[in-house]
């Protein structure tokens, strides 16, 4: 089974609101009975889970092009993966983007649930979500014709919820300019404030701002920064971006076929 990464619309910390977007970045999961290989914390926490429910033990293969600890949802990708294949398998009927987000928080890889972040891994396209209730308020496509530029850092340290908990109200209204359909300004209100907010450099940003790019900002919690470019335009914007790094161009994802029943 395979879900995929995201970049961040509204990080969900400071109120709870989150929105964001699957990016064309796959994680591809197998399992097969047989001893368990994983050292991982999600992956056990998703085992153990299953265990309870009388599947055996799993031995579990990953293929991931999102680094770990990005900002980039890779834990929402692999622990929604690793749930829808692990029920199509034994033929379980769960809520996958509800589960992995009660499991993250039990494994303690995520703060919030990151359900916003789980139900743009799953089904791909734009999510809007109250992760406090584990509530999806809507999704919505994504358009295919932007190019997203990454600077894609894995790695991330724990940051202090409180710092970015403090601007909730700010956070609430760049969630309610997201929900009316300005994507992409919301998008840049966010991530500038989470680079301001968490102590990243604003260079990376402006430079790309500078270069036209439509939004830029830190994905999640970060390392990881992103620009989105209209196709065709994206080419000032890579030069400026180069200059901090490796960048990678990916497009945003709709998963229109996804299987809602499992
Ligand atoms: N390829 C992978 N293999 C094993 N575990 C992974 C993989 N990708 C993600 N994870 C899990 O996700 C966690 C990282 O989550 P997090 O710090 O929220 O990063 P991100 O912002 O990329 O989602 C890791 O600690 C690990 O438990
Ligand atoms: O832990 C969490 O609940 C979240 C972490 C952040 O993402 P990353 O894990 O990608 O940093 C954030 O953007 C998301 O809305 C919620």
């Amino acid at each position: 089974m395979q879900a995929y990464g995201g970049v961040s619309i509204i990080n969900a910390l400071p109120s709870w609101y989150g929105s964001s977007m699957a990016i064309d970045m796959k994680v591809k999961v197998r399992v097969w009975e047989g001893k368990r290989n994983s050292d991982d914390k999600l992956v056990n926490e998703i085992l153990d889970y299953f265990a309870s429910l009388n599947v055996p033990d799993l031995r579990v293969e990953i293929e991931s092009e999102i680094p770990i600890g990005s900002g980039l949802k890779s834990s929402s990708a692999l622990s929604t993966a690793l749930i829808g294949e692990i029920a199509q398998k034994f033929s379980l009927k769960v809520d996958v983007t509800k589960l992995s987000a009660i499991l993250s928080l039990k494994a303690g890889v995520s703060y919030t649930g990151a359900f916003d972040d789980a139900v743009s891994s799953w089904y791909g396209g734009i999510s809007f979500t109250y992760n406090k209730e584990f509530k999806l308020i809507k999704t919505q496509r994504a358009s295919e014709d932007m190019i997203v530029l990454l600077l894609a850092r894995g790695g991330k340290t724990r940051v202090d919820m409180s710092k970015l908990r403090a601007f909730r109200t700010l956070f609430l209204e760049f969630f309610n300019i997201a929900m009316s359909g300005r994507i992409w300004e919301a998008m840049k209100l966010n991530g500038i404030a989470v680079a301001t907010i968490l102590g990243y450099s604003s260079e990376p940003i402006e430079s790309s701002l500078r270069a036209g790019a439509l939004a830029s900002g830190i994905s999640g919690n970060g390392p990881s920064y992103f620009a989105v470019a209209k196709e065709g335009e994206e080419g000032p914007i890579l030069e400026a971006l180069e200059k901090f790094g490796k960048v990678k161009l990916v497009r945003a994802i709709n998963l229109d076929n996804r299987d809602r029943t499992i």
